[in-house]
């Protein structure tokens, strides 16, 4: 069994004690008395590359990372660094997060929140809603056909923003058949937990005009930006970087900085 299959069993077994104390009528009733979601889609696509800044505690590739007392805090310290967007993990026995972080960074800034999790059923997506997510990530590489394309319209029927996750030619392919708006390159390998810097270079340029392109993974500070959007990327998104780095309001800023160059303004 690789990573991937492994993290999505250990979803599976959680997900199953949630649904047995929330029954899926009852996210359906909160999702109709929660905020509107923002749509991310204008900030993305404006010039300039934008930065999505993630919220990490630990991961399957590096262990602890960073000690995260309060999510809330240091999604205002990338809020006020230039964040576009923030992204929770709320993966509990890899990624140490919860439903509860994405609660309370939600109620700390006024810009988009992704639930970043591993989702294979609607539930998920209306736990995501109901509590406060504007967008939610489906990895192509753990769903049919048939249910990437189901979730997406799901998702989209609920006022989420589907983030379409793809590391190969074939994911990319079946995340543009099914209707993605946004695709994230992610250049880790979710099996073999491999970072290949090269991944966006490679696979943007399979990827429709029209669509957001967002680089995943890797992205170790303001070169690494400026590389990615020579290469198109509308959006990074950061996490290992910031979360191990200084200070998050400034490791922002200067990821923004690089994206906003006057030199990358005819790019790709
Ligand atoms: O980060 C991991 O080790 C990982 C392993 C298996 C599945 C997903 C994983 N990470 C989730 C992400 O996609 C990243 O947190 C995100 O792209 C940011 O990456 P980084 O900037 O390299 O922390």
């Amino acid at each position: 069994m690789g990573v991937l299959d492994d993290i999505v069993d250990g979803v599976r077994q959680d997900l199953a004690e949630r649904q047995a104390a929330v029954s899926l009528d009852r996210l359906k009733e909160r999702v109709l008395h929660v905020d509107p979601a923002l749509d991310p889609l204008p900030r993305f696509r404006e010039s300039g590359v934008s930065v999505i800044a993630e919220v990490k505690r630990s991961s399957p590739s590096k262990g602890a990372l960073a000690n995260i007392p309060d999510p809330a805090a240091l999604a205002s310290a990338y809020a006020s660094g230039g964040a576009a967007a923030i992204s929770v993990l709320t993966e509990r026995r890899r990624f140490g997060g919860s439903l509860e972080d994405l609660v309370n960074v939600r109620m700390s800034v006024d810009i988009p929140v992704l639930r970043k999790d591993f989702i294979v059923t609607a539930y998920q997506l209306f736990e995501a809603r109901a509590n406060g997510a504007d967008l939610a990530l489906l990895i192509v590489a753990a769903l049919s056909d048939f249910e990437l394309v189901s979730l997406i319209e799901r998702a989209e029927s609920i006022g989420l923003t589907p983030l379409v996750e793809a590391h190969t030619e074939e994911e990319i392919a079946r995340a543009v058949d099914a209707g993605a708006k946004i695709i994230g390159v992610n250049a880790r390998n979710l099996q073999t937990l491999e970072v290949d810097p090269n991944t966006f270079a490679r696979l943007a340029p399979r990827i429709p005009d029209g669509i957001v392109k967002i680089a995943e993974s890797g992205v170790r500070g303001p070169h690494d930006v400026i590389e990615l959007a020579r290469h198109g990327a509308d959006v990074v998104l950061v996490g290992e970087a910031l979360v191990t780095g200084r200070d998050p309001r400034l490791g922002v800023a200067d990821l923004v900085a690089a994206g906003a160059h006057p030199a990358l303004a005819h790019r790709a």
